[in-house]
């Protein structure tokens, strides 16, 4: 079973670009751009991923992220993650970026887009890997100035596909950005929504609500509230879990607490994916091998997280229906 779900084709729709900065790229780009770690060797970082809950991550994460300067940084940064996806055989993915956190450091939003997406169109031609570019606001900071990025951001609008939501969640409701989604949504972007991740489930109805989520980013938390699990299954919305980022940032105890096969069983559109692969241990296929080593899921079940995850990609009818059948054939043939 583990080779069948190896090379079994993937939809990648939750994976935070600055979250694939493996260490050895870190050090390479501190060297270049002439920056000082607070860390020796590779095997320091790697020693730091002992993570007590999402802010503790985030420090990391953060940090880390210091290295990215130039246009060349984000092209190596977006490649380095894009040869994985190879590797895992996701066929599509949709990656977020965090531009207030490389804009604190001067870095501008031309500068960030320029280099991500010429490695995505890269990709495409070498490895025929299709995608979509997110821009998320960091929760933590203020409306304004997610609404002040958002305005910086529009002249490159063409290059993203829709915006989102991280960083700290408890304490920084969905509400918060009423405005700047509402803005998003006439300019005709998709919205998606970390929630129920740390925070309650009460966080979820509102980036439903009051964001109008397409797509909940975790939700792990969404049986919590009984009408609001109802709700989800009944609008078909996607959650987009990440199993090996909910043990590292000790949302659930381990894997076998894992609430995945309650969500599954309550008929939710649950999809799989990596998060902040260079920090939880693993990409695409090692989440897909952690899930089964704890579950044992049928081949329909996966077959059923696959289809979701085409059923929840922002793409067209016709990329739509070339996943489907990939997907499918993969399935019939294996
Ligand atoms: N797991 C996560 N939750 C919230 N914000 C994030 N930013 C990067 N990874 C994140
Ligand atoms: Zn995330």
């Amino acid at each position: 079973m583990n080779a069948f779900l190896e090379s079994l084709p993937k939809i990648e729709l939750h994976l935070h670009i600055e979250g694939t900065l493996e260490p050895e790229l870190m050090f390479e780009l501190a060297r270049r751009n002439d920056v000082t770690l607070p860390f020796d060797s590779v095997e320091q970082v790697r020693q730091a991923y002992e993570f007590e809950d999402l802010q503790s991550f985030l420090n990391l994460y953060y940090q880390g992220m210091n290295v990215l300067y130039t246009e060349q940084d984000f092209f190596d940064l977006t490649a380095a993650y894009l040869k994985r996806c190879h590797d895992n055989a996701v066929m599509h993915t949709e990656l977020f970026f965090d531009p207030q956190a490389h804009l604190a450091r001067g870095v501008s939003i031309s500068t960030q887009v320029a280099g991500i997406t010429r490695a995505l169109d890269e990709a495409e031609a070498t490895y025929g890997i299709t995608s979509g570019l997110i821009l998320s606001f960091l929760r933590d900071m203020s409306e304004e100035h997610a609404l002040e990025t958002y305005e910086a951001a529009l002249p490159y609008r063409e290059h993203f596909i829709g915006v989102g939501l991280d960083s700290a969640e408890v304490g920084n409701p969905p509400e918060k950005f009423e405005r700047v989604f509402e803005r998003a949504r006439s300019d005709g972007f998709h919205v998606v929504v970390h929630a129920g991740e740390e925070g309650p489930a009460e966080y979820i109805k509102g980036a439903l609500e009051v964001l109008k989520a397409e797509r909940i980013d975790h939700g792990i938390r969404s049986l919590e509230d009984p009408e609001l699990a109802k709700t989800l299954v009944e609008r078909r919305i996607p959650l987009t879990v990440c199993p090996l980022s909910n043990v590292y940032l000790k949302t659930v105890p381990d894997m076998s607490a894992h609430p995945l096969p309650a969500l599954i069983e309550h008929g939710l559109c649950v999809t799989l994916h990596s998060d902040d692969p260079a920090y939880f241990g693993g990409y695409m296929n090692a989440n897909f091998l952690a899930v089964q080593a704890a579950f044992d899921l049928s081949r329909d079940t996966w077959r059923t997280l696959s289809l979701n995850a085409v059923e929840a990609a922002f793409v067209s009818d016709m990329r739509r229906d070339a996943l489907r059948q990939r997907i499918e054939a993969y399935f019939e043939q294996s």
